[in-house]
């Protein structure tokens, strides 16, 4: 009787499981990533994903596109016009938007009609609740800090040797010293020092986000060798592309961590896109593909947004199902913005996925 119903649940009730892989060159941040994310709050409903160029949420977007288009025109004119400091993350998709439930704040309509954006991309401001907006109190999908562990998989050899270690909460003289975003009450995330090359795979595991019990395979970026096993089983790709102002092959010795002996170079360039097209050539179309531009200097980061896109003209969306993201790891900017548009558009298609199949 209990397998019947526990049956029934996993089929009709049990929340979707979306599996994320995590990837991008070595040192680029992705550890760091997967440790903010377990730090980050997030919505546990589901968001809805739309289509529908009417929806206010769009039309916010709509009418950000146009003020920053008159802000670019006013930039070119007086060039130190640096962009607000308000927007914690943003995110350029060619087609899709989520839409948070009619309870959030972003959800405020327009009277006035506003202009499409030209370009055929949108640009989308993370909506002001991103700005350090911790108002869930549930605290069951992530580990305290003194629970914290990184589950380590050795994918060399096969999936069966596992090794777990257990980290404990960092003092808090260790924690970055930046303004942190979307941070879980009472969390605080490893101290970058933790964080070590990952030989084999991470494996962050949620409970719940956006509706959906989500794993995180990080899979380390010197064996991007082995990569391609995870592709089929991947629901969303989530690819961390450093940015930086300068090419490293410029600048690598600043790049060096002292202490970092055992890390590989910072990757150039040249290496992450054939790394980028490496991926996005064997991950099919239908499956959400999110470029996290992963900018390190932070506090300047706001200045440099616009930079950001024109420098990575090549990364930006040409698929449907694809985006790109400025963020940051270290504090937390963008990060939620990011998953907020995977996940719900991962499960969406993860159903079109499942009733084509049944058909
Ligand atoms: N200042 C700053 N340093 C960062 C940030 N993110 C990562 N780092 C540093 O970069 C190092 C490498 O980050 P990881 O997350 O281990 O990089 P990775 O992509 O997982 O690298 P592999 O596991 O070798 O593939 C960390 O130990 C940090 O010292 C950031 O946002 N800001
Ligand atoms: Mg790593």
């Amino acid at each position: 009787m209990f397998s019947l119903a526990s049956g029934v649940y996993q089929t009709y009730m049990a929340p979707q499981q979306v599996n994320v892989l995590l990837v991008g060159a070595s040192s680029v941040g992705k550890t760091t990533l997967l440790e903010r994310i377990k730090v980050t709050q997030f919505q546990k409903q589901g968001v809805v994903v739309l289509d529908d160029d009417d929806s206010p949420f769009l039309q916010e977007l709509y009418q950000a596109e146009a003020e920053e288009e008159e802000e670019l025109q006013e930039s070119s004119s007086s060039l130190a016009s640096p962009l607000p400091t308000s927007l914690p993350g943003r995110i350029v998709s060619r087609r899709r938007v989520v839409e948070p439930r009619s309870d959030e704040s972003t959800t405020t309509t327009t009277t006035t009609p506003t202009p499409r954006p030209k370009k055929g991309l949108w640009v989308c401001p993370s909506p002001p609740k991103y700005q350090n907006t911790v108002t869930d109190d549930e605290e069951d999908e992530v580990l305290l800090p003194d629970q914290q562990s990184l589950e380590t998989i050795d994918i060399r050899n096969s999936a069966t040797t596992t090794t777990k270690t257990t980290t404990v909460s960092p003092p808090s003289s260790l924690s970055p010293p930046q303004q942190q975003y979307d941070l879980k009450p009472n969390l605080r995330m490893l101290p970058f020092s933790k964080i070590r090359p990952t030989i084999g795979m991470n494996l962050g595991q949620f409970k719940n986000i956006y509706g959906a019990k989500c794993h995180v395979w990080d899979v380390g970026g010197r064996l991007h060798d082995l990569w391609e096993r995870y592709y089929e089983d991947c629901d969303a790709v989530l690819f961390v592309y450093k940015w930086e102002e300068e090419d490293v092959e410029t600048n690598n010795n600043q790049n060096k961590n002292e202490d970092d002996d055992d890390r590989p170079r910072p990757p150039t360039r040249q290496e992450q896109k054939v790394l980028l097209q490496t991926v996005r050539q064997n991950i099919p179309e239908d499956v959400p593909f999110l470029i996290f531009l992963h900018s390190w200097q932070s506090p300047a980061y706001e200045r440099y947004t616009n930079s950001i896109y024109r420098s990575t003209e090549p990364l930006l969306p040409t698929l449907p199902n694809q985006a790109l993201c400025v963020g940051n790891a270290g504090t937390g900017q963008g990060v939620r913005a990011a998953m907020e548009w995977l996940l719900p558009l991962a499960k969406q298609q993860q159903r079109v996925r499942d009733k084509l199949s049944a058909e």
